[in-house]
């Protein structure tokens, strides 16, 4: 039987403050990192979800020492050079992250091993790597899909033009050229997450960035050093849609990374109406991080395409929804991308949202809502998609009945805290 979870809200309004889990993208990469370099690493606030656990349970089978408990993690390594061959497959579950990433990284080690995924992960692309990987001297087989097997070698330097913006791919290129022969340069078409090219830095790298195109000399020895995780945006963005949709609403989200090829979602919500303040602002982590406080006004439609759409990738389904209660048309388009995450979230999100009466039609490359339009409750599904399940909670706050969300669990892929959370922010302001 599919597991189903029911929430209902009745007339809530969205109040207080929440601390947001760590960074997804900024995790994976301090166990990477910190298991790639020699010594000591210890990791706070680190994001205790189950992509991330993937990431770990691998470099423990390579032999990194890795002492987890909860949002705390110290990796002492050998350095990558002295780890250790794997006695069974890498398994990376449902981590898209997880998988390019160990591409780049597991091609130029001295380890051979097999990479594989849960069902959603091993129908993802992975030749997007594998291609420029390849052209580096990787020895990689199996196509374009998990299972794959890699020979870890010697690499050489690439000069590579990304025909898809991608930070997965561009990270893959730069942990296989920090161990390549020579200088490996990438050169973006648009834009992507730059948490990789920050913490190399972090860890002691020469890392040269120049707008779109980065550069990396192979050959260097890094150093273990701390790191401190700053809440997910693309977490908060949940929340802070919520509390742009309902009535009345305010609140306040502390230590949230604002990384700038992250932040579309501020953007998007301004536009829309919306007033997001950012409350304060540090920058002593590597990534800049502050407060972030949304207050609910009326909202209206607007058109989210080009180069914004890789800093609010992720955020899309969340918008969808959103857009379902603005004024006019929304427009999304550039975001092909979606239709190879972990499901097709053009598709799915479309689908879920027109049993609720919205008024949303998919095109090739993204979404056109027409708003504002009432919603009323059902059940839908999440096709084991984080990002879709909690939409489809967040949409229970403003529908007219109760919603049910097939396959819940897959929320802690991403926000194991996330309906605990929910409860603290979202008061009800009617009995049932
Ligand atoms: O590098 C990363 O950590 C990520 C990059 C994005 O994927 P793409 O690189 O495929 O755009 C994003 O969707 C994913 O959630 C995390
Ligand atoms: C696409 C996502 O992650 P990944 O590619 O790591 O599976 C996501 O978190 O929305």
């Amino acid at each position: 039987m599919t597991e189903l979870k029911t929430v209902q809200f009745h007339k809530p309004v969205i109040r207080g403050s929440i601390k947001v889990p760590g960074d997804k993208s900024i995790s994976h990469r301090a166990i990477m990192l910190g298991s790639i370099a020699e010594g000591k690493t210890v990791v706070t606030d680190f994001l205790n979800g189950v992509d991330c656990l993937r990431t770990i349970d691998i470099f423990r089978q390579l032999g990194v020492s890795i002492d987890q408990n909860g949002t705390d993690v110290i990796i002492e390594s050998p350095g990558m050079k002295n780890w250790v061959q794997p006695t069974k497959d890498l398994y990376a579950g449902n981590s898209g992250t997880t998988a390019r990433l160990m591409l780049g990284i597991l091609s130029a080690s001295k380890v051979n091993s097999v990479l594989t995924g849960d069902e959603s992960l091993s129908g993802r692309p992975m030749k997007r790597v594998t291609t420029p990987l390849e052209k580096m001297g990787a020895c990689i087989e199996g196509g374009d899909f998990l299972p794959l097997t890699i020979t870890g070698g010697k690499l050489k330097s690439l000069e590579y033009n990304m025909p898809v913006a991608s930070a997965q791919v561009k990270s893959a290129i730069l942990f296989a050229g920090l161990n390549a022969d020579g200088e490996t340069v990438v050169k973006e078409s648009a834009i992507s997450r730059d948490h990789t090219e920050r913490m190399l830095k972090q860890f002691g790298a020469q890392i040269h960035q120049d707008g779109s195109t980065t550069k990396i000399v192979g050959g260097q020895v890094l150093k273990g050093t701390d790191v401190t995780v700053p809440g997910d945006i693309s977490s908060a963005a949940f929340f802070m849609v919520a509390t742009a949709m309902v009535e009345g609403s305010c609140c306040e989200f502390k230590d949230v990374g604002l990384n700038p090829t992250r932040i579309g979602i501020i953007e998007v919500l301004r536009t829309m109406g919306t007033k997001v303040e950012i409350v304060e602002q540090t920058s002593d982590l590597g990534e800049p991080y502050g407060t972030i406080r949304v207050s609910q006004a009326p909202l209206r439609g607007m058109e989210i395409s080009g180069e914004i759409i890789p800093t609010l990738i992720d955020e899309l389904p969340i918008i969808a929804l959103l857009a379902t209660q603005a004024d006019g048309k929304t427009i999304i388009k550039d975001a092909a991308e979606l239709r190879v995450k972990e499901t097709d979230r053009i598709a799915a999100v479309t689908s879920e949202l027109k049993k609720l009466g919205a008024k949303i039609e998919a095109t090739a490359d993204g979404m056109i809502i027409e708003g504002p339009t009432p919603l009323t409750g059902g059940i839908l599904k999440s096709y084991g998609d984080h990002r879709l399940g909690m939409m489809a909670a967040i949409a229970s706050l403003i529908t007219t009945g109760p919603i049910g969300i097939e396959e819940h669990s897959c929320i802690s892929i991403s926000y194991p805290t996330f309906f605990e959370h929910l409860e603290t922010v979202a008061l009800e302001t009617e009995e049932e």
